[in-house]
């Protein structure tokens, strides 16, 4: 497989976002990756940490801040004439019959209508939609739609199909469907394309459809693990093989990264709270004492029906807070999770409330100013611009949502809707920076 030719080559990429207050927010770190001719490739991470990015860097719709993509040896300056794009909203145009969406991008190309016509009705043909040609996306299901963005991106033949999220927007057996026919085309004699590259949040998705798997870490984005997935096709879920790897991965995304900061010493930007509510957090330790204080995580994403991207949020926060560890793909009740979730309402605050004053720097950074401040309040817009400076508009605003929830719950600090103020619950406590 490594001497197979090499279609494209991220080298050493690295791209920053200005901010909304003109600072930098380096999203990917010296990236570095090689897609080759019949591969597979996944790129799965957590919410943020640059998976759209890098793929949209490859397609050459974002140019890198610095390093270079390269197609067949030669560097992208504009879009990458070897690659076509499969989104994960369809992105279909809803004025435009099946058929001509379809022919779109090789009008775009300016080959002649007849070819068009030709070569769309073949993808069409081979990607199950015949029938269908002169339909709208309106009258067509999610799965249908989905099938139309994987007909529009495979008329182009590309040599490498990009895919963000292709199934993730569709329910869950439409899905399936739709990975499996997938499979069966990629094992075909037919498929147009030499490689694929696509990004999910999906672990057990990225195990049955991908040669390898690039585990990208967040803050900024940058490949902490490459995992090689050799195993037979159709893959088998329940072999221990599989479910072996999918416990490994579950163990990377969730596992701390021993080169990140404490979480004492960390600033509110290095070490952003994890997006999850009091509730959630709290409802996460409880299952895990409830299952004598181990639980595995597949089991528990499994249980709950959640997907891994709604359930990691919520490990990190209880990791974050010491109420839980993760060991592989195992979650273990801390001592102080013990206490937590086995204490009386107003002592588990109590916990609550020295674990986030200790271990969250956003709300060790909130007391620290409400402490400083006259009458221990300072409008929330003060904290808006500071958190600005290291997030997006959306991002800083969910961070301080995140910590006044937190801080509530705990008793440190409120928050006034109508004047819009942090205000310190308790007198100033002495707060170690
Ligand atoms: N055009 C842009 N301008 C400013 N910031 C951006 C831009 N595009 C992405 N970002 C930021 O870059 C970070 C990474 O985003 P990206 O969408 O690549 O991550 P992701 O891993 O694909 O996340 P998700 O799984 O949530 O889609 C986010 O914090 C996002 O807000």
């Amino acid at each position: 497989m490594t001497t197979a030719e090499v279609l494209v080559s991220v080298d050493s990429v690295s791209k920053s976002f200005t901010g909304t207050t003109g600072g930098e927010l380096r999203v990917l770190d010296e990236i570095e990756l090689d897609l080759r001719a019949g591969e597979i490739v996944a790129l799965l991470g957590r919410s943020g940490s640059g998976k759209s990015t890098l793929l949209r860097t490859i397609a050459g719709l974002v140019a890198p801040t610095s390093g270079a993509v390269r197609y067949r040896g030669e560097e992208l300056t504009g879009a990458n004439p070897g690659t076509a794009m499969v989104f994960q909203s369809f992105a279909l145009m809803p004025w435009l019959t099946v058929q001509d969406n379809v022919e779109l991008g090789l009008a775009a190309r300016g080959l002649p209508p007849a070819e068009r016509r030709e070569r769309a009705l073949a993808a069409i043909d081979l990607i199950g939609l015949d029938g269908f040609e002169s339909a709208y996306p309106k009258e067509l299901s999610g799965g249908m739609r989905q099938r139309v963005g994987f007909a529009r991106a495979l008329v182009l033949e590309p040599d490498l199909l990009l895919m963000d999220e292709p199934f993730s927007a569709l329910d869950v057996l439409t899905a399936e469907n739709l990975r499996g026919e997938l499979m069966r085309l990629w094992a075909g004699e037919e498929f147009p394309t030499k490689a694929i590259c696509l990004v999910t949040h999906n672990i057990e998705e990225a195990v049955q459809l991908a040669d390898r798997v690039l585990v990208l870490g967040a803050n900024p984005g940058h490949v902490r693990a490459e995992i090689h997935v050799d195993l037979p096709r159709p893959r088998d879920r329940r072999a221990p093989a599989f479910t072996g790897l999918v416990d490994l991965l579950y163990g990377l995304l969730t596992g701390r990264e021993p080169e990140r900061a404490e979480p004492e010493a960390a600033t509110p930007t290095a070490r952003p709270l994890p997006a999850a509510s009091v509730d959630g957090l709290a409802g996460l330790v409880e299952i895990v004492h409830a299952k004598g204080g181990r639980a595995g995580l597949p089991a528990v994403a499994a249980e709950l029906s959640f997907e891994i991207d709604d359930l990691l949020p919520l490990v990190d926060a209880a990791s974050l807070l010491d109420l839980l560890f993760v060991a592989g793909a195992d979650l273990h009740l801390t001592p102080m999770g013990e206490a937590f979730t086995t204490a009386d309402i107003q002592r588990s605050k109590e916990i609550f409330a020295g674990q986030a004053r200790r271990r969250a720097p956003l709300v060790r950074t909130i007391l620290t100013a409400l402490g400083s401040s006259a009458g221990g309040s300072l409008r929330s817009g003060f904290f808006l611009d500071l958190l600005r400076r290291g997030f997006s508009h959306d991002d800083a605003r969910q961070q301080l949502d995140i910590a006044i929830d937190w801080g509530r719950y705990a008793e440190l600090f409120d928050y006034d809707t109508d004047s819009g103020h942090l205000r310190l619950e308790a007198p100033p406590e002495p707060v170690s920076a």
